[in-house]
């Protein structure tokens, strides 16, 4: 299909062209009707020769009537010899036969053939009484008189005849094959070469070319017609590319307009999950993490702990507790314990800065501190820290027996890698760290001593 568009269809690659084969059919045509025309024509030159030869006959007739007529009724033997010599000197006359009557005897013929002349069937034939006026008023019969026409006259005639018809014939058939050649080369031939050279070249950036043809004058033939038809065709296909490629621009500018659409629907969504992926791992009331949010955050700093080499396979552990707080919610009310909630964490989250570190609200008015590669020691000083913040509020708590604002107490335990038990087991210690704290008096943090297990340091609090 490339190769057809690439080359133009040139004269070698046609086997046999229209206008050999419409001469080839001219002269098989001529040649059928060169024979008609021959046989036609020389039936009727047969019959005009052989009209011809009768018409002679009867001259040799009429001409040598009297004077053979005369020459027998004188019985002058001599003459009529001559006169037949004479008669026989006339190249349409093969044989001259003269028969004279006798009484009481058979008739005398006498006769005269022309060289090698033989009878024929198709040779015209003449057959004349011979009769003598000897006076005004009496007509005597003396003889008969046979002319016979020579055949082979006739054949010499006809050879020439034909030969001359079929030299004319073939003539004209060769003049006529040669015209129509001509002709339809002009007028047809070279018109469709250049039609198919042209529909060989036809691209998309040559439809606005029209077809034409280098032909004169407006002629309104097949040609004409095929033409139009042509220039119509690409005018159709000019009409269909243009609304294609129109469509195909639309089509791509919906498709960019619908990918930035998704793009953007895509963002919002992911926005939204990541807004809800916050939400559902955010306390509503401190916007501190949630219990959910630490669960996730323990589970793997607990296992870094584990794996990790020193100082990261250190994992401590703070649970805070609000000391009295059901009492403050007693005397204040719960939207004051509310109030009360979110200082404490903020001041707790103040001091919760390091990167890694995790504050969450897990409960109530506990919290609980993750602290990555903290030791027991540091992990008590922030715990220190933390309740001095909290204390520094300065929070009424008119019902607390600790002091007159809110207090916290926290209990601390830490995790290092190779140390038995789960995380469950550090929160646990941290746990009884902070019921040590509680006991011992509340507003203080204790730290969990995993050398023995019923020991615990405690922090003093650090000045306000
Ligand atoms: N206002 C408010 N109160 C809460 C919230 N969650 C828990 N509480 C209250 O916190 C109080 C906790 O009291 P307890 O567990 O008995 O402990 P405590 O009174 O702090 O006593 P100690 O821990 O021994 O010092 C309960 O009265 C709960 O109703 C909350 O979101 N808002």
């Amino acid at each position: 299909m490339a190769q057809d568009a690439a080359e133009p269809p040139s004269g070698s690659g046609i086997r046999r062209s229209l206008g050999t084969r419409l001469v080839l059919a001219t002269l098989a045509f001529s040649l059928v009707f060169t024979l008609l025309a021959v046989g036609v024509r020389t039936l009727w030159a047969w019959r005009a020769a052989v009209a011809d030869m009768t018409a002679e006959l009867t001259l040799i007739e009429q001409v040598s009537h009297r004077t053979l007529a005369k020459s027998i009724w004188d019985l002058d033997m001599g003459s009529l010899r001559a006169h037949m010599e004479s008669l026989a000197q006339a190249t349409a006359v093969g044989q001259i036969v003269l028969t004279l009557p006798s009484v009481n005897a058979p008739p005398e013929v006498l006769q005269h053939m022309s060289p090698g002349w033989g009878p024929s069937a198709l040779a015209p034939v003449r057959e004349l009484t011979l009769t003598y006026e000897p006076y005004p008023g009496r007509k005597e019969p003396v003889g008969t008189l046979r002319l016979a026409g020579d055949e082979r006259v006739l054949w010499a005639q006809m050879r020439s005849e034909v030969l001359a018809i079929l030299a004319t014939q073939i003539i004209q058939s060769l003049l006529l094959a040669s015209m129509v050649m001509l002709m339809f080369s002009r007028l047809v031939t070279q018109h469709v070469r250049r039609i198919a050279r042209h529909l060989a070249w036809l691209t998309p950036a040559t439809l606005d070319k029209p077809l034409t043809l280098e032909r004169r004058g407006g002629r309104h033939d097949e040609l004409a017609l095929l033409v139009r038809g042509v220039n119509q065709l690409q005018g159709n296909l000019q009409d269909y590319l243009r609304q294609k490629t129109q469509y195909e621009h639309e089509l791509a500018s919906h498709r960019d307009r619908l990918s930035e659409l998704v793009q953007a629907r895509t963002a919002e969504l992911e926005a939204a999950n990541t807004q809800l992926r916050v939400l559902s791992q955010t306390d509503a009331l401190t916007g501190l993490p949630n219990r959910r949010r630490f669960d996730e955050v323990k589970r793997n700093e607990f296992a870094r702990a584990q794996r990790s080499a020193a100082p990261l396979a250190l994992l401590a552990l703070l649970v805070c507790d609000i000391d009295h707080f059901k009492r403050f919610n007693d005397t204040y009310g719960h939207a004051a314990g509310d109030e009360c909630l979110q200082a404490v964490a903020q001041a707790m989250h103040q001091r919760v800065q390091r990167s890694g570190d995790t504050l969450a609200r897990i409960g109530g008015e506990e919290f609980c501190v993750l602290l990555p590669a903290t030791d027991a020691g540091h992990a008590l000083v922030l715990a220190r820290h933390l309740c001095a913040a909290v204390e520094a509020l300065r929070i009424p708590h008119a019902a607390s027996d600790v002091a007159d604002h809110v207090t916290l107490s926290v209990g601390v335990a830490h995790h290092a890698a190779g140390m038995p038990g789960d995380f469950e087991a550090l929160f646990h210690r941290a746990d009884l760290a902070l019921y040590r704290a509680k006991q011992a008096g509340r507003n203080r943090a204790a730290c969990y001593d995993d050398a023995a297990s019923d020991t615990f340091r405690e922090g003093p609090l650090p000045p306000c």
